[in-house]
């Protein structure tokens, strides 16, 4: 069971359901499986009546052009890459189809991008390739990789494993560098592969490229690798754009390119980069046998290369190597979007050689995309054990981080309206990472319906019907019936028990959990009419449990109406705090019941007469008001007081209370409060209290084994006294 008092609030968000194994073909609306067709691409392909084939490819093509274009060129895609790469496969998948069709143009042939306007365009030699992605995120992709391998190398079953080399595969952008004679001389983008973007004064602003080799280097080397920006430099540089009022980066990958793509270095140097080296380019002789003994090299001569690494022989490896590097993907200070396998070999790869715009000899196993487009259906407001109301978007299924996701929790209604704009009807980027809850990212405009509808909090709780207030400062709704209210009722009890509010022995989370679930309890005050009977009775059996479970045993049923009988003598100020009105923690229900004395007064308070309370500023003074104008408490207050909870008159003395302005010392154990406790009584009264004793000191209050503090005090004839004083001094009675 997870506690009560889990800082998450229970929003019941539906827990996202694992795709099914198999596809439902008639419905397109449906969530599709994790197999080879995760966005339903190539059954949308298969979809296409002939007549209509070329038609739907031109589409593609012009969305596949326009998108590149964004992304390659100005940094800043508009759609998620899992909504690109379901065009492409839909292309790919239409093309294999329907070959007579395919454009000598299709952006299937091509490379990444374009030169941006202002650089200088650099030639690769060597071309700049793009890698194959194996579509299927289970471990069928790593299986039809290897197979594909062994089939192009003419390997038989009774041939051994071939060997890879297993890496991460970063989402940055592709760097070539070049070093002649031991010195950097030039960096280029990747570009559409052949012709790139001289990028070199930019490169040389990142610190871990180094621009001078150590050890034994070839004359010309072409080291390539990724650029990339870290998860925690991205924060840092979108939270600056936000506050100078600049475009917010999409991701990581969009702000490494943006910030590499500058036609001022400056610009560049301010941005963190990191680079990490993974193939070979251009190289004057020969430089090893393996990829894997490639990156060694890198690594002697100062390049950065990925810690995260394997060889290893056959598909099952790969596909352990690509299970393992899922699990600590969240742990890496960067982002990755797969793994990369290549044939170790490479001899081998040069036999395997290439086709179109990839090598045959590496492949691309993705994870499942972690941001999706879907839309919102409707906004829904849940009610937590705290009594906050958090607005949860209801979402069109959408696969995302590998599960099917049909709803977002939106915070609060300031981020729906102000930081998201969403509406209902709203087409959303939603992100799913690990096992985080499901989030909205932002909202596409242009998709935005012409009847899409804003959003309002409503102004009742949607469990109970209680009021709903706004606290201001933490832009949250919450329902005002905390006494009533069932979203809030275990919490409520739990506290309204707990040993410093009624202080009713053996009433704990378990027993709260159950009385509510068997409906014993609805409100505080049903727990002065529980009978032994109710007490001890079979839990009633639930289909499937094998046999009744007692409710409690006698023994304790009798322990606990004891002490719920005892309960019912109390003290107004452990009533008032019993409540579990928001804000009003144990020393300001002190001061509330000192300063009115009675409840009747308190429940009448307007605000004004709140503020006139020590310790009690605006936000306190509200809730306190709207918690005893909501009738539903009323009502169980005084099912309360009929029950027979009763406390003695307090004394109504006027605001001074006996220790404002005292210094006290606290020292030892106290029997019930703790140190932090009494502090905050103390200074709640507008008492000091202070950490060493001195001739300024009034009280020294001690408990079982004081120490030096308390021989000081004796010393210098300060007044020492326990916690009962204390208390009686804290509740205005003189010593
Ligand atoms: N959202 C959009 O609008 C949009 C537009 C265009 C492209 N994209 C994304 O870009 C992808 C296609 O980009 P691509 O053609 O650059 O292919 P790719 O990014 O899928 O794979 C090739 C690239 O992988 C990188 N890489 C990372 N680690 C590597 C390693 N260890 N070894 C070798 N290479 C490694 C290299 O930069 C290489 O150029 C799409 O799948 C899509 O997700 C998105
Ligand atoms: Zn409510």
């Amino acid at each position: 069971m997870t506690s009560l008092f889990d800082e998450t609030e229970a929003a019941p968000l539906s827990a996202p359901t694992k795709t099914p194994a198999v596809q439902k073909k008639s419905a397109p609306a449906e969530p599709l499986p994790a197999d080879s067709d995760p966005f339903g691409a190539k059954a949308a392909a298969a979809a296409v009546p002939p007549e209509k084939a070329r038609e739907r490819m031109a589409e593609l093509e012009a969305e596949i052009e326009r998108w590149s274009y964004e992304y390659y060129v100005l940094d800043a895609p508009s759609v998620p890459d899992a909504e690109y790469d379901r065009a492409w496969n839909e292309l790919e998948a239409l093309e294999a189809r329907f070959p007579k069709l395919k454009s000598p143009t299709s952006p299937t042939l091509r490379v990444g991008g374009a030169v941006r306007e202002g650089f200088r365009k650099v030639s690769h030699k060597i071309p700049m390739l793009s890698i194959h992605t194996e579509t299927d995120f289970s471990s069928e992709g790593a299986k039809a990789f290897d197979e594909r391998v062994r089939h192009d190398l003419g390997l038989t079953e009774s041939d051994p494993p071939v060997e890879y080399d297993c890496e991460l595969k970063f989402d940055g952008l592709a760097l070539s560098l070049r070093y002649e004679s031991g010195v950097f001389v030039s960096a280029a983008t990747r570009g559409d592969g052949s012709v790139g973007e001289d990028v070199t004064e930019n490169v040389r602003t990142i610190r871990s490229i180094p621009l001078k080799l150590s050890g034994k280097y070839p004359q010309v080397l072409e080291v390539r690798g990724e650029c990339i920006m870290h998860k925690k430099d991205f924060e840092a540089l979108n939270a600056r754009q936000e506050s100078e009022g600049e475009k917010l980066f999409a991701n990581p990958r969009n702000a490494a390119a943006g910030s590499l793509r500058q036609l001022d270095s400056s610009i560049t140097a301010r941005r963190t980069l990191h680079f990490y080296a993974y193939s070979l380019g251009e190289c004057s002789e020969h430089f090893a046998d393996t990829q894997s003994a490639v990156l060694d090299r890198f690594e002697s001569l100062g390049f950065p290369v990925a810690k995260m690494r394997r060889v290893v022989h056959g598909a099952e490896a790969l596909a352990q190597f690509h299970e393992d590097v899922l699990r600590m993907r969240g742990d890496l200070p960067f982002e990755i979007d797969g793994v990369v396998y290549k044939v170790n070999s490479l001899e081998l790869e040069a036999e395997l050689g290439f086709i179109a715009r990839e090598p045959r000899w590496a492949c691309a196993h993705k994870y499942p995309p972690e941001e999706a487009l879907t839309q919102v259906l409707g906004i829904d407001v849940q009610v937590g054990r705290t009594g906050r109301l958090t607005p949860v978007a209801r979402l069109a299924p959408v696969y995302v981080g590998g599960v099917t996701v049909s709803n977002a929790t939106l915070h609060n209604e300031d981020h729906v309206t102000e930081e998201l704009d969403l509406r209902v009807g709203d087409t959303v980027v939603v992100r799913r990472a690990g096992d985080v809850i499901p989030e909205i990212l932002r909202v596409v405009k242009e998709r935005r319906p012409k009847d899409a509808v804003p959003f309002r909090m409503p102004q009742v709780c949607p469990v109970c019907g209680s009021a709903v207030i706004r606290d201001e400062e933490e832009k949250d709704m919450r329902c005002t019936g905390g006494l009533f209210c069932p979203a809030q009722m275990k919490l409520s009890i739990v506290h309204f028990a707990s040993r410093r509010a009624m202080g009713i022995d053996g009433l704990g989370e378990k027993i709260v959990e159950m009385l509510v679930d068997e409906k014993l309890v609805e409100t505080p005050a049903d727990i002065f009419s529980l009978k032994a009977e109710d007490l001890t009775a079979p839990i009633q059996a639930t289909v499937g449990t094998p046999k009744p479970v007692k409710r409690m045993g006698p023994k304790a049923a009798e322990n606990l109406l004891a002490s719920i009988e005892k309960a019912k003598s109390t003290t107004l100020a452990r009533f008032i705090y019993a409540l579990g009105c928001r804000h009003v923690g144990e020393a300001t229900a002190l001061a509330l019941a000192n300063h009115f004395g009675t409840l009747d007064a308190l429940e009448g308070a307007e605000v004004d007469a709140l503020l006139t309370v020590p310790d009690v500023g605006e936000v306190i003074a509200e809730s306190i008001h709207a918690f005893f104008r909501e009738p539903h408490n009323r009502t169980v207050i005084e099912a309360l007081i009929h029950a027979g909870v009763h406390w003695p008159a307090v004394e109504k003395r006027s605001a001074e209370s006996l220790v404002a302005g005292k210094t006290f010392v606290l020292t030892g154990t106290l029997p019930t409060l703790t140190r932090d406790e009494a502090k905050d009584l103390l200074t709640a009264q507008g008492a000091r209290v202070s950490g060493s004793v001195s001739r300024r000191t009034d009280y020294v209050v001690a408990g079982t084994e004081a120490g030096s503090k308390l021989a000081k005090a004796e010393e210098l004839g300060i007044r020492v006294i326990g916690e009962e004083e204390l208390k009686k001094l804290l509740a205005g009675t003189p010593l």
